[in-house]
């Protein structure tokens, strides 16, 4: 039985497998990791509509979202940022426990943060997908004018510009946003989870 000082693990009644029974289908996180504008949103959602339309279940996780609530403590400075991942790491934990396949998108800029949520799951469960984009792109499409304000000393600690971003080293999957459209990213993703017979 696991135990932290006088905390001990109880155990669920109904288990993970039973979940995964009733479901139909395994469970999973789906990790996007890229810079701001790489497309991470646009991708999760797009790939949870899918998963929805054809009764998989599924939710997504989203950076911006999340600092409204359970991170709205949590600033962009690196020891903040490792908390975030940490913090998400064991939220989509949860939701793998309880069946669903999770879409994260956040920039998760720090390896170690990434290797450190890799380790909480089975092998297999976690999906890392690198939104291959170059930051002129990104820079480019600037969907919320923060690289502007960046630019122009406005926001502090900014990613890819004046805090980094570390390149995924062995990623699951590899989305070149700057030369793929949406419905090839998505189906990039869909045929990785057929492969894997997670759906
Ligand atoms: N300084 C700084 N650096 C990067 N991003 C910033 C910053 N300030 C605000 N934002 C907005 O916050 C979104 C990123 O939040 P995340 O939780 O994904 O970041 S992190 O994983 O902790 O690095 C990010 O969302 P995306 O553009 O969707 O990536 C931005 O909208
Ligand atoms: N293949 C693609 N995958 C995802 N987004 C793309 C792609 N091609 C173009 N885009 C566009 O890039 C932008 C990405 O914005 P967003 O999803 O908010 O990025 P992020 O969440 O990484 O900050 C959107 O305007 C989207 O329409």
């Amino acid at each position: 039985m696991k135990k932290r000082g006088n905390i001990t693990w109880h155990l669920s009644t109904v288990s993970k497998d039973d979940r995964l029974l009733l479901n139909g289908h395994k469970s999973c996180v789906l990790w996007f990791t890229g810079l701001s504008g790489s497309g991470k949103s646009t991708l999760a959602n797009a790939v949870d509509q899918i998963l929805f339309q054809e009764s998989y279940r599924s939710y997504v996780l989203d950076g911006d979202n999340i600092r409204h609530g359970l991170n709205r403590d949590l600033s962009f400075l690196p020891k903040d940022r490792n908390e975030n991942i940490r913090r998400i790491g064991e939220v989509a934990k949860l939701f793998v426990d309880s069946g669903q396949i999770v879409c994260t998108a956040f920039i998760s800029p720090f390896l170690e943060d990434r290797e450190l949520v890799r380790k909480m799951f089975e092998p297999g469960e976690f999906i890392e997908i690198y939104l291959n984009c170059p930051i002129y792109v990104c820079e480019d499409r600037d969907p919320k004018g923060l690289y502007k304000r960046a630019r122009k000393g406005e926001i502090l600690e900014f990613t890819g510009v004046s805090s980094p971003y570390e390149t995924p080293i062995n990623p699951e999957i590899i989305i070149d946003s700057d030369k793929m459209t949406i419905e090839q990213s998505v189906e990039k993703v869909i045929r990785y989870l057929k492969d894997k017979k997670i759906l």
